[in-house]
């Protein structure tokens, strides 16, 4: 029987973009955050005299040769492990391609989790990080799930305690999924063009990256790192979590007054995403992105609500990593069922598909990855 691994998919909650880099990336800071909607990996592996890796998929558009994310995870796992094997996967892809979802990553990821329960071996956790930065900058996160900092060019990664709404860290979500694939690196030299060309260049240059970098500083705190056990990985954890959250004076009291209520280190706790939503978070990719695909920006709005309902708006509401995909999140299911409406009702000019979801936290994810 093969291994079944949920392979989740994730949001960007505020995302910088840098300065291109010699290497071709480009700096970047952002906060992952794990949603429940998957595809599904199906690993079958058992010991050989030779490797083959055979991929399938029911989406056509799914590279099955060495070009797919699952592919040169397996290839480097097996290496690592100095292990040959014969390994048949079927990814059942649910999750757009290019959807900004981080879905390819994502395969990367179930696809060792579920090679090394069919072998019985795990990799050490510094060897699993490493060659998951090899394939690709969104696949490390999967390594770590629930709400996960985001540094260098993506690749580098820290769990942070997870965010919070009301005391709940399972928050109401909507994605938006239009039928328009954005590439990834076609959005970054998009965002170069932008910002080199002094035509299109309309405004002063910011230190984006600076400043969400401080942002999360500032919210999460800047402590050490340390390896601890956690469901079927080894995850780095800040050692600060607990009641978890180190947030400025002036940020307490907004979060106060927003509240009505004066005491900030409960209130922190039970409502980081406020909390980090009130410092203006920004995904950069907008500004090219909805340039030049207009309805996109408009399915934001949907996604958002209306001033003149502030209980039912979206506590925010963006595009995830370099799209296709936006997503809403909610303070409850009426307010995202009613969000869907409004997304489903309206006419874009596009298909979007428009599902109703939970953010995962770091426990969820890992219990549920893998389906009975
Ligand atoms: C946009 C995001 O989804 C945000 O989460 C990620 O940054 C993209 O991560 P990914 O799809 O895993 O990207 P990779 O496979 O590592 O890179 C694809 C291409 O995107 C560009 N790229 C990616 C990440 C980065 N920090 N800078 C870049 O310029 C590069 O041209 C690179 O060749
Ligand atoms: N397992 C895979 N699933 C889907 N696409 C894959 C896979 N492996 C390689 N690819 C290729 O990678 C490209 C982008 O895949 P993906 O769906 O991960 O984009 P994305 O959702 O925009 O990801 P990100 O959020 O990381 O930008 C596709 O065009 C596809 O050709």
């Amino acid at each position: 029987m093969a291994t079944r691994v949920r392979s989740y998919s994730k949001i960007n909650l505020g995302l910088a973009i840098g300065a291109p880099r010699p290497d071709g990336f480009h700096g970047l800071s952002t906060l992952y955050q794990t949603v429940a909607l998957h595809d599904e990996v199906s690993v079958t592996a058992r010991r050989a005299g030779a490797t083959r890796i055979l991929i399938q998929s029911n989406d056509s558009r799914v590279p099955t040769d060495g070009r797919n994310t699952v592919c040169k995870m397996l290839t480097r796992a097996l290496a690592e492990l100095r292990v040959m094997a014969e390994v048949e996967v079927y990814i059942q892809k649910n999750l757009p391609i290019q959807g900004g979802m981080g879905a390819g990553s994502a395969n990367a990821a179930a696809a060792l989790i579920g090679l090394e329960k069919e072998l019985g071996l795990a990799l050490d956790e510094a060897v699993r990080l490493r060659i998951a930065a090899e394939v690709g900058s969104d696949v490390p996160l999967f390594l770590i799930g629930g709400a996960v900092l985001g540094s260098n060019r993506g690749e580098v990664v820290r769990a942070v305690p997870e965010l919070t709404l009301a005391g709940e860290d399972s928050i109401h979500c909507v994605m938006a999924i239009p039928k328009v694939g954005v590439s990834t690196p076609q959005a970054f030299r998009d965002w170069d063009a932008r910002y080199t060309d002094p035509d299109l260049h309309n405004s002063p240059v910011r230190d984006t990256l600076g400043e969400l970098s401080r942002v999360f500083a500032s919210i999460f705190g800047g402590t050490e790192m340390e390896i601890v056990e956690s469901g079927a990985s080894g995850i780095f954890a800040d050692s600060s979590s607990g009641n978890g959250l180190n947030v400025s004076p002036e940020q307490s009291q907004g979060l106060g007054q927003f509240q009505g209520k004066s005491e900030t280190s409960v209130d922190l706790a039970e409502n980081s995403l406020l909390a980090l939503v009130r410092t203006g978070i920004e995904n950069d990719f907008e500004q090219v992105v909805f340039l030049q695909y207009p309805s996109l920006h408009a399915i934001k709005r949907q996604l958002m609500g209306s001033d003149s309902d502030v209980e039912s708006k979206a506590i925010y509401a963006a595009l995830s990593g370099s799209g296709s995909a936006l997503f809403g999140l909610y303070r409850s299911e009426a307010d995202a069922e009613a969000a869907q409406q409004r997304v489903q009702s309206a006419d874009f000019g596009c298909k979007v598909q428009v599902f109703l979801t939970k953010t995962l936290p770091r426990e969820s994810y890992w219990r549920d990855m893998i389906a009975e």
